[in-house]
């Protein structure tokens, strides 16, 4: 378990902004603004802001990731296509922190992880250049050795393992198959020194078995929280979402 430091949290929350923004698209309003949710998200305890800059634009949209980055305190984690468009905007604007993930265009919501061993040369080309620009880089990947490695191989100091499996899971025999995936996986990626987060579809219930996994480092949670501010407000949803994980890695499950 992680020993408590004064200033630093067991496990650290990475509020994903994205569905802010598919609020405010939904009507084409400036409201409400993904900027002051992530300013008000660091209020609450968020650890890191996280926004995925998809390829239609279909919610965070590149003036957004502009006007945030200088304004934020904690760290923006830029989930990221390996398209050169993508790549280069990065390069641009250098965030602490890229998730490269895979994007379809016609897919609801992230459906896999990336595929690291069949595009290894451009992950890893990828890696290298944000690397050099001083830009930290994870990969979000399913739950799985080969990929793990993979990603080791590919020079990333990071990986996310992707929960999305876990969450979707219809009967407790399949969300604990897929919890021992990810565990599984988790402690894969420390053997290759690597630093370990999770995230995707993770809500107030389901995030309690993953935030027990003592070496995991962050989780990044959006989707869940945003649907919980619409009935107890922002702040308090992050607030909720920290002390439920805080709780669950110290070992205090919450009903
Ligand atoms: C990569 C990831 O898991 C998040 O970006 C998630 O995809 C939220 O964004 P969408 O709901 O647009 O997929
Ligand atoms: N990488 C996961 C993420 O950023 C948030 O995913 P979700 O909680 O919106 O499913």
């Amino acid at each position: 378990m992680s020993l408590l430091h004064p200033n630093k949290p067991v496990i650290e929350l990475g509020v994903n902004i994205d569905h802010v923004a598919t609020l405010r698209n939904a009507r084409g309003t400036s409201y409400p603004d993904p900027i002051q949710a992530a300013l008000l998200a660091e209020e609450a305890g968020a650890d890191c802001i996280t926004l995925h800059l998809r390829e239609d634009r279909r919610h965070i949209r590149d003036a957004d990731v502009e006007a945030l980055l200088p304004q934020l305190r904690t760290r923006m984690n830029l989930e990221s296509a390996i398209t050169s468009e993508m790549i280069d905007f990065a390069l641009r604007l250098r965030p602490q922190d890229v998730c490269l993930v895979p994007e379809r265009r016609e897919e609801i919501t992230t459906e896999g992880g990336l595929d690291v061993i069949a595009h290894f040369s451009q992950v890893k080309d990828a890696v290298h250049r944000l690397q050099l620009a001083g830009v930290r880089v994870s990969l979000f990947i399913d739950p799985d050795a080969a990929q793990v490695k993979a990603a080791a191989e590919a020079g990333a100091p990071v990986i996310e393992i992707h929960t999305g499996r876990y969450a979707e899971a219809r009967t407790d025999e399949e969300a604990q198959r897929e919890l021992d995936r990810v565990q599984a996986a988790v402690l894969a990626g420390v053997g290759y020194g690597l630093k370990v987060n999770a995230g995707h579809g993770l809500h107030y219930t389901n995030v309690q078995p993953i935030a027990a996994i003592p070496e995991i480092a962050e989780l990044n949670i959006g989707h869940a929280i945003v649907a919980q501010a619409v009935f107890i407000g922002w702040k308090n949803a992050v607030k909720e979402m920290k002390a439920i994980m805080t709780a669950a890695r110290l070992g205090i499950h919450k009903k």
